[in-house]
């Protein structure tokens, strides 16, 4: 099932929290909503499923209107954050709900509601837990447990809003990784909610940043991460250093560094932003040209990788990089020593009203 918004437009009383939303998700794609709290992706979500109105623009489901429809005729599975699992039903009772409460002529027969369950069940790695009651059940299994449910009733689109916000980091690792699973084999439309970057790279096959209920940018995990269309998406996705100056003749001096902006001459007395990843910071032991000087201030090795604290002196700034173990070994650095750094690569953002 594809899904199309045009522009989608919500107020909630004076509060514009969604302003003229487009997207055109293809069939079988996993979606990922990203962006902080309060920019828009719970409410964009539950307008798409039904369950809030929209002002204005429309919805498309394989090319036909949905507007009109309620949740119900929608078919769509949904998965909140908090489980939202009948505690006085048994694991089996809740996943067979959906398709017991169906009416006479489109339910199933006892027998397939049964055969389902334990499908579904095995799928979600329960199969042994089917007469236990949610509260018998580890938080992990209980949102496994409801995501069996959302899928019984066979939905043509799975939303699912911070489907493991509740859960521990190592849980939610695991749960990421099925999820995708459970995408690959079934590929059943689907858009989740998350404000975790981490998730929404690591699960998504596209990526939506939301922020102040408009979308920022649309790409793949990629594509977002390596090529962030704005200053707000760069900050947002991963840890990122700035290095702030000025625009001379379409350099950014930034303290005793200095950076060749490709394609401009400008000069600007705005403050000018230079974007710089941790791992895009190059770190050297003796001083060469264009490099400035840094003071190592902490080591932190995690995994395979060493995130190294610095500070510069020029600017008072304090910088982040990433560097692996065999390079880390090689520069045989310690806390305290001076180095020389220069990014390997820097995004500027020029400022839109300049003066030459
Ligand atoms: N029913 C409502 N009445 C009034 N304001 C609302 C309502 N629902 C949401 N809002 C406001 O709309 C904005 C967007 O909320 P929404 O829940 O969609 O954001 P979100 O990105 O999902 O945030 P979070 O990650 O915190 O859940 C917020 O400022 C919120 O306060």
């Amino acid at each position: 099932m594809s899904i199309e918004l045009r522009e989608i437009d919500k107020h909630f009383g004076q509060y514009h929290a969604l302003q003229k939303i487009s997207l055109s998700i293809q069939p079988g794609e996993l979606v990922a909503l990203l962006g902080p709290s309060g920019s828009g992706k719970t409410s964009l979500l539950r307008i798409i499923a039904g369950l809030e109105t929209l002002d204005e623009g429309t919805i498309l489901f394989d090319q036909k209107e949905v507007v009109h429809l309620s949740a119900k005729e929608r078919n769509i599975g949904f998965v909140f954050q908090h489980y939202a699992l009948f505690n006085h039903m048994t694991v089996f009772d809740n996943v067979a709900y959906g398709l017991k409460v169906r009416p006479k002529k489109l339910r199933p027969s006892k027998k397939e509601i049964e055969d389902k369950v334990i499908e579904l069940l095995a799928l979600v790695k329960l199969e042994h837990f089917a007469k236990r009651y949610p509260s018998q059940l580890s938080g992990g299994q209980r949102q496994r447990v409801a995501l069996a449910r959302a899928l019984a009733v066979e939905p043509k689109v799975l939303l699912l809003d911070e489907p493991f916000g509740a859960l521990d980091a190592k849980v939610r690792k695991d749960l990421r990784r099925w999820l995708r699973k459970l995408h690959n084999d079934y590929h059943i439309t689907s858009i989740f909610v998350t404000h975790d970057q981490e998730e929404a790279l690591d699960v998504a096959d596209r990526i939506v940043i939301m922020n102040e209920g408009r979308i920022e940018q649309i790409g793949s995990p990629v594509e977002v991460y390596e090529n962030p269309a704005s200053p707000f998406v760069y900050d947002f996705l991963g840890n990122v250093n700035l290095f702030k100056g000025r625009l001379r003749k379409g350099e950014l001096i930034n303290g005793d560094f200095s950076f060749k902006v490709p394609g401009s001459n400008l000069d600007s007395e705005q403050e000018t932003v230079g974007y710089v990843r941790p791992h895009d910071v190059a770190i050297e032991k003796e001083v060469r040209p264009n490099t400035v000087k840094a003071t190592v201030l902490h080591i932190h090795p995690i995994g395979a990788t060493i995130h190294i604290e610095l500070h510069r002196p020029d600017t008072n700034d304090y910088l982040e990089a990433e560097i692996t173990k065999e390079f880390f070994n090689q520069l045989a650095i310690e806390k305290g020593d001076t180095v020389y750094i220069h990014p390997k690569q820097l995004k500027v953002f020029v400022p839109e009203d300049f003066s030459i």
